[in-house]
């Protein structure tokens, strides 16, 4: 057994609550945001973790929820990296647009692909490979090393920035990512082997409210 990786998506922020694409804007977290960011710092203090380093991207809503988390860790000082390889996939020109509005422009079916497919890119924005495209190198060179040195990693990040490297972990296929929705504040817990395959998964909290 190696390290431990932990990927935590963002609480709620403004703008999921009202329902608008954000990608690289920088809304704030809402209250329920800063709850669910506390609910997943619980759950990994009570599952005595403590971090060796942490990881978040340039926007405000992924580094909000790594301190929260790493307060309730009781490690406020700990070494943190935020780096924009980290960031929410660019949405283009839906950044700011309302979702559902979107949908009745384009349809249904059109929207879903640009949210969930894994290389069809909303216009003038990014598709998920693209976003894996800065997200795999990163964490080549700079997450995976030190959790192969057997330390303990937090990955506070996005919606989509983590849907990129859960497909490789978990080995999803183009057909399966689509499908795969992340919860807002709910830690997902991987031991690695030494060459880097996943040993196990331990998701804390509840994923299936995830949209
Ligand atoms: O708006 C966004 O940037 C993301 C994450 O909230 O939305 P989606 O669920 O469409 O990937």
């Amino acid at each position: 057994m190696s390290g431990t990786l932990v990927l935590v998506r963002h609480g709620q922020s403004e703008w999921n609550l009202k329902n608008l694409f954000t990608g690289w804007r920088d809304p704030g977290l809402t209250e329920l945001g800063i709850q669910e960011a506390e609910a997943g710092g619980q759950a990994l203090a009570d599952y005595g973790m403590k971090f060796d380093v942490a990881f978040t991207s340039a926007l405000s809503r992924a580094q909000k929820t790594c301190e929260i988390i790493l307060n309730k860790v009781g490690q406020s000082s700990l070494e943190t990296v935020r780096d924009e390889a980290l960031n929410e996939r660019d949405y283009g020109d839906l950044s700011g647009l309302n979702k559902d509005d979107a949908r009745a422009k384009w349809g249904e079916e059109q929207v879903h692909i640009w949210r969930r497919s894994y290389d069809v890119p909303p216009p003038g924005g990014e598709s998920l490979r693209d976003t894996g495209a800065r997200v795999w190198p990163y964490y080549m060179t700079d997450i995976l090393p030190r959790v192969l040195r057997g330390e303990k990693v937090l990955v506070a990040a996005h919606g989509n920035s983590l849907r990129a490297l859960v497909m490789v972990l978990d080995r999803l296929s183009k057909e399966q990512i689509l499908k795969l929705n992340l919860a807002t504040g709910v830690p997902m817990v991987y031991k690695l082997n030494p060459d880097s395959t996943v040993a196990s998964k331990e998701v804390l909290g509840d994923m299936s409210g995830a949209h």
